[in-house]
């Protein structure tokens, strides 16, 4: 099954912990050097997804290929092209951050300068400091130094920046466009849509276990999904909307007709966020009366 391009391919993927099947036939396939996104709610199955790719967790039924290994079957050659920032390790240890950092290094045939890291993920204030002083977002941000230490050939990040404040979510993002620019694949999975937005070639939404769209970034939800919507409101105070594909247009029309400026005037273009909503709440009301007889 293995096309020379795919870094990871997955099909019919599936996942059952007792009755509940937490992954329910998922395909889809990540090019080598792409970054990826895979999106979904609370409990989609997107951390099950992630952890059967990295080798850490068995799989009830599919196919899977990463770097041209199915990761049941991955050795400690295979883990050393891996990055793994998983979703909390509460890296607490009593060893300084760079003290850490040169331990794990010692893992890899090829690591990365440990200053250069510390730097690329801002802290070196903090090199000399125990771990466990840290604070939260600074921790999450050794979990990210740890995991591209190796200089990976394939980055898992699940919810990298839980916890960063929005400066660290800026610098995170260079840090991640230069491994890109280093030919590095991506597979992210974040509840932040923006932060999708900014770092994904192509994007999968996940729900209930399976896929319900898949595509580049700027696909996901489909063109009607994008067409601009503009609002105002009416003399008689009614909120009054147009989807339209001449925004520009209708303003003008609108403006007219009121013979100045409507109230509340607004153009929306939907953001990935709101597009990601609307499939996942359709998703939601389709499944509703499964859930009711389960
Ligand atoms: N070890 C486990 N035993 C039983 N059920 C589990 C286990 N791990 C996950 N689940 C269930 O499987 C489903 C998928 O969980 P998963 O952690 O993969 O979701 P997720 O998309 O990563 O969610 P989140 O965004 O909250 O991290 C959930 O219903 C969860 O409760």
């Amino acid at each position: 099954m293995t096309t020379n391009d795919a870094a990871v391919q997955v099909r019919e993927l599936r996942k059952t912990y007792g009755q509940k099947n937490a992954v329910d036939g998922v395909s889809f396939d990540i090019r080598t050097g792409e970054t990826f996104a895979l999106l979904g709610p609370n409990g989609a199955g997107k951390s099950t997804t992630i952890e059967i790719l990295e080798g850490y967790r068995s799989r009830t039924g599919g196919e899977v290929s990463v770097l041209g290994t199915d990761p049941a079957k991955g050795g400690l050659d295979w883990k050393a092209r891996l990055g793994i920032v998983l979703q909390s390790t509460g890296e607490t240890g009593l060893v300084t951050v760079a003290e850490q950092l040169k331990h794990f290094a010692g893992f890899y045939p090829n690591p990365r300068d440990v200053d250069e890291v510390i730097a690329a993920v801002g802290l070196e204030p903090q090199a000399k400091t125990r771990i466990a002083k840290l604070s939260g977002g600074q921790q999450r941000r050794v979990d990210v130094a740890l995991g591209i230490v190796g200089r990976p050939e394939l980055l898992f990040l699940d919810e990298p920046t839980t916890g960063f404040d929005p400066e660290a979510r800026r610098h995170f993002w260079q840090v991640i466009r230069g491994l890109k620019a280093e030919g590095t694949t991506i597979l992210l999975t974040t509840h932040y849509l923006d932060e999708a937005a900014q770092l994904a070639d192509r994007a999968g939404v996940i729900a209930g276990g399976r896929l319900v769209d898949i595509g580049g970034i700027d696909e996901i939800g489909g063109a009607d999904a994008r067409v601009p919507l503009v609002r105002w409101r009416d003399r008689d105070g009614a909120l009054r909307e147009e989807r339209t594909h001449e925004p520009g247009r209708v303003v003008a029309s609108v403006v007219a007709a009121f013979g100045g400026e409507p109230a509340d005037l607004e153009v929306i273009r939907p953001s990935l966020e709101d597009i990601y909503l609307q499939l996942v709440r359709s998703v939601d009301i389709a499944a509703e009366p499964e859930e009711v007889l389960a």
